[in-house]
């Protein structure tokens, strides 16, 4: 197995043809995705449409049954899972953190790729700046000291992205990180995401969602799944049209885009 290095230059993601068969059901049929980096893709879907399942391939979690996943240019069973999925930032809102960490530890997990702190470890002074730098870009910098218990859940999520960018990865996956939040906290969530998109643009995203108020306005593209087929795929504009979320979700919508944010009502 090749210790796998990022690569620097091709797509950051390239899946081709994929199914994953589970228990004998098809989780998903024949997906074909392309990321560059720069590109920031949104994953939608009703309810048990298949988008975990991809994103967990995304993320060197899963092997597809058949066809190709390369991630970062290594191809998924030709490379260590493990180590690879130590170069893709995964900003998972299940965080199974259990100890009352700090922010700031929290976020220098990332640095490590474990949960809680690793015993006798010290970060360098560059770490930690780098910790402080991303806690600052995410807008928690008064919350840097405080314990994660204490933390409301889109200050967690902001932490968990922070934590996620630590190693300074090329590609970013999100699942639904506005699950759960607040008017306030999720719009504090996607200006933080908007201004990291801005400070790192080669950066690539894919993020999960349900919801369509939950799409950041630098969203470039979009995947549509259901029954775990891809309905259609490409640029946003072209994707999230009325027609295409009413046949995705099953039911008649109307989609309007005001200031770069899509809203979605019954027709
Ligand atoms: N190991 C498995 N064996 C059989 N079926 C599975 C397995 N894992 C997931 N599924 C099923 O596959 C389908 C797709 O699941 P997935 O979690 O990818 O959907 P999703 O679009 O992320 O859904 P949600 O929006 O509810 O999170 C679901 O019907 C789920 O029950």
């Amino acid at each position: 197995m090749n210790h796998p290095r990022p690569s620097d230059t091709g797509p950051v993601l390239h899946a081709d043809d994929v199914d994953v068969v589970r228990d004998g059901t098809h989780l998903l049929r024949s997906i074909t995705l392309q990321v560059h980096p720069g590109q920031h893709w949104a994953l939608l879907g009703a309810n048990g449409a298949g988008k975990s399942t991809l994103l967990s391939l995304l993320g060197a979690h899963q092997h597809p049954t058949r066809g190709s996943v390369d991630v970062l240019g290594h191809r998924l069973g030709a490379v260590d899972m493990r180590a690879l999925r130590s170069l893709v930032g995964h900003v998972n809102p299940r965080h199974p953190l259990n100890s009352p960490l700090t922010v700031g530890q929290v976020v220098l997990t990332g640095a490590t790729n474990t949960t809680e702190l690793v015993p006798r470890w010290q970060p360098t002074d560059a770490e930690t700046a780098h910790a402080d730098r991303l806690i600052s870009l995410l807008g928690i910098a008064d919350r840097t000291h405080a314990r994660w218990n204490t933390l409301s859940q889109g200050e967690r999520g902001r932490a968990l992205i922070a934590r996620a960018l630590m190693p300074a990865p090329r590609l970013l996956l999100l699942d639904e990180p506005a699950t759960g939040l607040d008017l306030a906290a999720r719009e504090q969530l996607l200006t933080s995401l908007e201004d990291l998109r801005t400070q790192h643009p080669e950066l690539a995203t894919v993020l999960v969602t349900h919801h369509l108020e939950e799409l950041p306005t630098g969203t470039t593209h979009a995947m549509l799944l259901r029954e775990g087929r891809c309905l259609t795929a490409g640029p946003v504009e072209e994707v999230i049209t009325s027609d295409h979320i009413s046949k995705c979700f099953n039911h008649p919508v109307h989609i309007t885009r005001d200031h770069g944010r899509w809203h979605a009502r019954a027709r």
